[in-house]
């Protein structure tokens, strides 16, 4: 079982509502959420109680042999220093990493668990995954809303945001799709280590290239939740009249329509229905230390 992430210093037991967050519709929207993989919540008024994680420490690992692909090293190669001055510890090892060879990490005395501490909450990344209209964006701005008033920093990565910068070189087949979700990855995994909540909202239509973000942050700090609206009802609500597109063959390769969506076999949350989401059940956790 995995545990869930904390968000912050709730009591634990609390209820995030998104009624204030959301739009009009008032009628509850049905979801299920799962804390620990599988591990079923209470929904809507519910309670959601979770294992906290310890921050990670870092630990000295062997150096990498050359050309030995490692995905990413938060530990180990490190070269670290004081933020003083010169004084610090310095154990240089040199690295390959993917493509990049002759690089060395370099570490600062400030960790995550300090930014956290200011922060006074716990970085970790809530990645909401569904088709297209099934209402990923939606939901993403209703939970930073929630939170923000609760006095925690989140920053949504919203995919087709992010395709207007940082991803614009990227298309929709499938390899850039993989592309899109590895970077979309690596970025959350930097704002969660910087101590945000960071929230990320784009298709993914991939279980593997999701995994592989999973992979990237500690059990427990990666909160996928799979948006379980039917193709049906999302073509009907077809907000940017892209299903219509699809369908005359205008658009190809659009998800869902001929393109694959793979859904998550194990998340921890669960939305379904077609209501807004007004009350959503969230984490929460164990104070922070
Ligand atoms: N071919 C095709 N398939 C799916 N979606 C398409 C396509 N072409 C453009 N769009 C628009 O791009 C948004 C999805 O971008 P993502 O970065 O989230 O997609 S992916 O994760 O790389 O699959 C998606 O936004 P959302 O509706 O918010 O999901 C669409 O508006
Ligand atoms: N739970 C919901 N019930 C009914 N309509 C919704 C819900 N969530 C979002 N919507 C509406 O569905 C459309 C698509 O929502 P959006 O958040 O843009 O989806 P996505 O980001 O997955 O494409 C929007 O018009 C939005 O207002």
């Amino acid at each position: 079982m995995k545990g869930m992430a904390a968000l912050g210093n709730q009591t634990p037991g609390s209820v995030l509502d998104f009624s204030e967050a959301v739009h009009a519709k008032s009628t509850p929207y049905k979801a299920a959420a799962f804390g620990s993989r599988g591990k079923k919540l209470e929904i809507c008024g519910g309670v959601a109680r979770s294992s906290f994680l310890p921050p990670i420490k870092a630990v000295e690992a062997s150096a990498n042999s050359k050309g030995k692909q490692a995905r990413s090293s938060s530990a180990g190669d490190v070269l670290s220093n004081d933020c003083g001055g010169f004084s610090g510890e310095s154990r240089l090892r040199v690295s390959t990493v993917g493509n990049s060879s002759n690089i060395v990490w370099h570490k600062c005395s400030i960790e995550k668990s300090d930014r956290q501490e200011l922060l006074n909450q716990k970085g970790c990344v809530i990645w909401i995954t569904g088709l297209s209209g099934s209402g990923k964006s939606t939901l993403a701005c209703a939970l930073s809303c929630a939170l923000h008033s609760r006095g925690k920093l989140t920053y949504i990565l919203d995919g087709d945001n992010c395709r207007h910068g940082l991803n614009q070189d990227l298309s929709f087949k499938a390899d850039d799709r993989a592309e899109n979700i590895r970077r979309i990855g690596e970025v959350a995994k930097l704002f969660a280590d910087a101590g945000v909540i960071c929230i990320a909202s784009l298709i993914s239509p991939f279980r593997k290239e999701r995994d592989a973000c999973r992979a990237l942050l500690p059990e427990g700090d990666f909160i996928e939740v799979y948006m379980d609206v039917p193709l049906q009802i999302c073509e009907e609500r077809d907000p940017k009249g892209l299903y219509k597109l699809a369908r005359a063959g205008k658009i190809k390769g659009f998800t869902g329509v001929d393109d694959p969506y793979e859904p998550p076999l194990n998340c921890e949350a669960l939305m379904y229905g077609e209501e807004i989401p007004r009350l959503l059940v969230h984490t929460v956790t164990q104070p922070f230390d």
